[in-house]
């Protein structure tokens, strides 16, 4: 069995992916983290009173041993967790969005010290680990691009980690042009949205959204547009048990789950 410890267990995607670890028999929740959890164990939770798992709410009293860390938490401490975690040996298995190339950079020096595997991915979604290689693709063709990601109005990072890594991947296969009119005005402020590279990326916000891309490419008397969705959690929920159960064969820090694939 891998043992698991979530991190943010207690958030949208917190409590889907501990939901998933807990059904599956390949899979033990050995504890669960949250500064904002007030529990000692999670069994105090009426949905879960028939488990008995440890629940932490300082990263320092974490003295359980784990072979996967996953983390869902916020952008402001994703770095930290994930530090802690490779210091301990534990596999970070991270959802959470916001970590800089920088960050990215030590957390694989620090894998690589450790021989121990990881993943960072921006999106654990099939469909949208898709769209992010046919993005890719069409832009060696079409270079002119620019991306709409729409999610709920609870997210607190834009644009999303997985806009921001499609401009990444596109940015790989294209050199950076400047697009539209090079004289053109902002009467508004922020209507031509981000700027990656000479890429627009624009972020929408709206209840009922979950989490959706559109990248849309433009060429000479046509276009291509190419959308995925999310319309449930649980979409993700494949992508993290698939990392969480091939992590450990791996001895570096990888980024983007079609490296594991
Ligand atoms: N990679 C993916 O496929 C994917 C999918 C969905 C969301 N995300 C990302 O995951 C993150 C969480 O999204 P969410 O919608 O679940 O957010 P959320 O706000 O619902 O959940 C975050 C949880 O983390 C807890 N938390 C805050 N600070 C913490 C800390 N220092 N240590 C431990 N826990 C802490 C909060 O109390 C909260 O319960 C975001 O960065 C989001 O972009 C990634
Ligand atoms: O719900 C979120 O927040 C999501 N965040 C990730 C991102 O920022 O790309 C993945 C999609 C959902």
């Amino acid at each position: 069995m891998i043992k698991v410890l979530v991190a943010g267990f207690k958030g949208r995607m917190g409590t889907t992916t501990t939901n998933m670890i807990l059904e599956n028999p390949l899979f033990e929740l050995v504890g669960v983290y949250s500064t904002s959890a007030t529990e000692k164990n999670i069994n105090e939770i009426a949905e879960y009173k028939s488990e008995n798992v440890p629940v932490f709410n300082e990263l320092e009293k974490i003295n359980i041993k784990a072979d996967v860390w996953i983390d869902f938490t916020i952008p402001g401490a994703v770095f930290e967790n994930v530090k802690f975690a490779i210091s301990k040996h534990m596999s970070p298995v991270v959802g959470t969005t916001g970590l800089t190339e920088d960050n990215l950079t030590e957390l694989k020096k620090l894998s690589k010290l450790e021989k121990l595997g990881g993943l960072i991915a921006p999106n654990f979604g099939i469909s949208a680990v898709l769209l992010m290689q046919f993005a890719q693709q069409t832009a060696k063709y079409l270079p002119d691009v620019e991306i709409i990601e729409m999610h709920h109005d609870k997210k607190l990072d834009a644009p999303s980690g997985t806009a921001l890594n499609t401009a990444k991947l596109i940015a790989k296969v294209r050199q950076p042009k400047v697009q539209g009119n090079p004289n053109e005005r902002e009467t508004l402020p922020g209507a031509r949205g981000a700027e990656f590279e000479g890429m627009r990326i624009h972020s929408v916000r709206l209840p009922g959204y979950v989490a959706h891309e559109q990248v849309l490419f433009g060429g000479n008397g046509e276009a291509l547009t190419i959308r995925q969705d999310s319309f449930d959690r649980i979409s993700f929920m494949s992508g993290v048990a698939v990392a969480v159960e091939k992590i450990g064969t791996r001895e570096e820090l990888l980024v983007g789950l079609e490296n594991l694939l």
